[in-house]
């Protein structure tokens, strides 16, 4: 167990951040991803070899330290990321699937918390119901850090808004382009810039990714408008709306049932599964009232989206939320999305569980949102 006087830090969503925190996160996202990633590349020569010898770690404050990854749901991306960001960090992760442990078997979640947290320095969780990590956090010694709940993905939109800023030049040709091939071997990088001010899209159900979307967008400055069916079960539940209006975001926030009055003036386009882990017995509904959502160039051409729009999904993807045209197409940012989930979940290990320094007050964070 940690060995530490300040009270735990945990992360449930990014509405518990200031812009200036979530900002934080982004930039050391950042700088770990431009430090790490010349240490991945093979090594061709003893010169090779010997230029590694030359750089930078990135930091290692996982060392000699194990994340556990307490996760009851299916996971690819977070998974992976994961554990290779724990391996990078100097720790290690260890994967307990809800087929491995007793949590919710044999033993309470209040008991686990104890019993991971006094084993394992950090909690990556991955739940059903949200109330499920709520309690985890309530027992644990050490941080927990939300891998996804049935109401919020924060580490999700990290790496959305990581994406952004890395392509900045894509949506304002005056911002600088990215780094060419020789920046990513050497270490050498600029700093990271901030997007212009977006109008984002997101067409489908109000489901965690966009609601960790409609908590933080508007106050980094985009407008958000959103399109799904009138129906109340894919509109945001009241304990995540609450939020949304007690962070001044609902004003930035234009909600549709019209999928092309919501890609008007879009700059980006974003979706998510319409059947999502748990809701299979509900496919031919959600097909049926999903009917007209999928993102597709026509959709877009005709609800008046900016003609150089881009396009980003979570995944897994599949092909009734997105066609292939769009999905693997130049306008889709989705690859470059799932490579960063690596680099913010290791900012978020590094500051959360290596440092306990995450929810530090920053400037921007003790002066008020600036959005
Ligand atoms: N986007 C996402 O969370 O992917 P996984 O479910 O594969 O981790």
């Amino acid at each position: 167990m940690a060995l530490a006087t300040k009270a735990v830090p945990h992360l449930m969503t990014l509405a518990d951040l200031s812009p200036g925190q979530i900002q934080r996160i982004l930039a050391h996202s950042y700088h770990l991803k431009r430090t790490a990633q010349p240490w991945l590349a093979p090594v061709q020569s003893k010169s090779g070899n010997q230029a590694k010898l030359k750089l930078r770690m990135p930091s290692q404050s996982l060392f000699s330290k194990t994340v556990a990854l307490l996760f009851s749901k299916r996971s690819t991306r977070t998974r992976v990321s994961a554990e290779t960001a724990a391996s990078l960090l100097g720790g290690q992760a260890l994967f307990l699937g809800k087929e491995d442990i007793q949590i919710g078997v044999n033993e309470t979640v209040r008991d686990s918390a104890r019993v991971i947290g006094g084993l394992c320095e950090g909690i990556f969780a991955r739940v059903g119901d949200h109330s499920e990590i709520e309690e985890l956090a309530r027992y644990s010694p050490v941080p927990v850090l939300n891998a996804l709940s049935s109401l919020w993905h924060p580490t999700q939109v990290l790496a959305d808004l990581l994406t952004l800023q890395e392509h900045a030049h894509l949506f304002d040709p005056a911002a600088p382009p990215p780094p060419n091939a020789d920046d990513l071997t050497s270490q050498r990088y600029r700093r990271l810039v901030d997007v212009r001010p977006l109008t984002v899209a997101y067409l489908g159900d109000s489901a965690n990714v966009l609601h960790d979307m409609l908590v933080t967008y508007p106050r980094l400055g985009h407008q958000l408008r959103v399109a799904s069916p009138e129906n109340a079960k894919y509109r945001a539940p009241k304990e995540v709306w609450d939020r949304v209006v007690q962070l001044g975001c609902d004003k930035n926030i234009h909600w549709t049932a019209d999928p092309r009055d919501a890609v008007k003036g879009a700059d980006l386009v974003v979706t998510d599964t319409w059947i999502s882990m748990g809701q299979e017995a509900e496919k031919a509904q959600r097909l049926k009232d999903f009917e007209g959502y999928q993102v597709t160039e026509k959709l877009c051409r005709e609800g008046g989206a900016n003609p150089d729009w881009k396009f980003m999904h979570c995944l897994p993807r599949k092909q009734d939320e997105v066609d292939d045209e769009v999905f693997y197409g130049p306008r889709s940012l989705a690859f470059p999305v799932s490579d960063n989930r690596k680099w913010t979940i290791m900012a978020m290990f590094d500051l959360l569980f290596g440092k306990w320094s995450l929810l530090e007050r920053t400037k921007e964070a003790a002066e008020g949102p600036s959005a």
